[in-house]
């Protein structure tokens, strides 16, 4: 396996917040061979679009450090990179624009403030816009829902991370405690129905059972209470947090209403750049893959983090949206048909670490695609 590092300069307009890499790429790029790289290449939706816009992205970037040649302002000079810099997510994040799905009160937007409790959060109407704020550089990064304890894997947000070549650089467990709320002077037994985003509302159907309040589905939690304050009705709810009731004006009916207590959502942080890996603490890897068709294949891949003990805390299968069905020869017997899948897993190493580097490398042999889609801190229980 080829690990090919790329230097990191400082963009002089802001020093020390877009470290600027020679390509776009990921921070390692697997190839045991040009062959594979290239099925890396062909074998994923999307990948030929998006090779062209980097191309693109990375030219203006060039001109952007051309054009700040001659500085009259000395202290505008960048300024020489620390060893901490390059680590900074600590630090001060009052500059740092942090874009999420939703309005504000909803619960990414508070995972967003968790990571950076002094950033700047922006509101976008989907998660596809956020994602793509982060790639036009109107924004620095973006937080996205991808699991929680009770409703499982958000699925459409798994094939996101694959769409767009953003890189994992945090994760964030959030406890989400659900709160009934309804227009100031409402009783909860007033309340006939509830507005809410569908996971929330499957997180609290036990406790709207009992009360016998209908559901209806919102964008977001935090649209959900702006909706019932908007339309002032009585007998209309929402499910959100406390932090939305203080913004939307509502009153706090019921509070913990999920049906179970430890209701945690995971969210990712993502970013142009990747964040380097180190060994000081624990770290999590995230990649996707496909695999080559044959016995025990899976069965291999995940071997080649059992043989170097490295735990595997998250596997998740999407399929191939634009290559559904593998056609099997099964020679006199006819074809067979499949579905063709991605896998995408977390695992508990850092990519600093060899054991590391090897598995990645092992993997490579049963694989027709992987990504490394991102290396980041595990997110410790606090
Ligand atoms: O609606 C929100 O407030 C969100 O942030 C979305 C979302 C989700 O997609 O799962 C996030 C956390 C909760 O689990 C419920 C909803």
């Amino acid at each position: 396996m080829a690990l090919r590092c790329f230097p990191i300069w400082v963009c002089p307009q802001t020093p020390h917040r877009y470290p600027l890499v020679s390509r776009r790429v990921s921070l390692w790029e697997c190839s045991s061979s040009a062959a594979s790289s290239q099925r890396a290449v062909t074998a994923v939706e999307g990948e030929g679009r998006e090779l062209k816009k980097q191309s693109t992205d990375e030219m203006g970037l060039v001109r952007e450090a051309k054009s700040g040649a001659f500085h009259r302002d000395l202290s505008m000079l960048p300024k020489p990179l620390t060893a901490s810099s390059l680590y900074s997510s600590a630090g001060d994040d009052s500059e740092v624009r942090i874009s999420f799905q939703g309005i504000p009160g909803a619960y990414s937007e508070t995972a967003a403030l968790e990571a950076y409790p002094n950033c700047e959060t922006v509101p976008c109407e989907h998660f596809e816009t956020a994602f793509q704020a982060v790639e036009l550089w109107l924004v620095d990064k973006a937080v996205l829902p991808i699991e929680n304890s009770v409703g499982g894997s958000i699925h459409r947000n798994y094939d996101l991370l694959l769409r767009h070549r953003l890189h994992i650089v945090q994760e964030v467990h959030l406890h989400v405690n659900h709160c009934l709320l309804g227009v100031p002077g409402v009783t909860k037994e007033e309340i006939k129905c509830v507005l809410s985003h569908p996971q929330a509302l499957d997180q609290c159907v036990n406790s709207l059972n009992d009360l016998g309040i209908q559901r209806i589905s919102a964008k977001d939690t935090a649209t959900a209470a702006q909706n019932v304050a908007s339309s002032g009705k009585k007998d209309i709810g929402a499910i959100a947090s406390v932090r939305a009731a203080n913004i939307y004006g509502l009153d706090i009916l019921a509070e913990n209403i999920q049906d179970d207590v430890n209701n945690v959502t995971r969210f990712l942080i993502l970013a142009r750049e990747p964040m380097i890996p180190r060994t000081d603490r624990p770290y999590k890897t995230s990649i996707v893959f496909s695999l080559e068709e044959g016995p025990g294949v899976l069965f291999k891949a995940l071997a080649v983090f059992a043989l170097r003990s490295i735990n595997l805390s998250k596997i998740e299968s999407r399929p191939q949206r634009r290559r559904p069905l593998r056609v099997v020869d099964g020679s006199n017997n006819g074809s067979a048909k499949s579905f063709d899948y991605l896998f995408y897993i977390d695992f508990e190493a850092s990519m600093a670490e060899i054991r590391a580097q090897h598995a990645l490398g092992h993997l490579q042999e049963f694989t027709s695609f992987i990504r490394i889609l991102g290396c980041y801190p595990v997110d410790l229980v606090r």
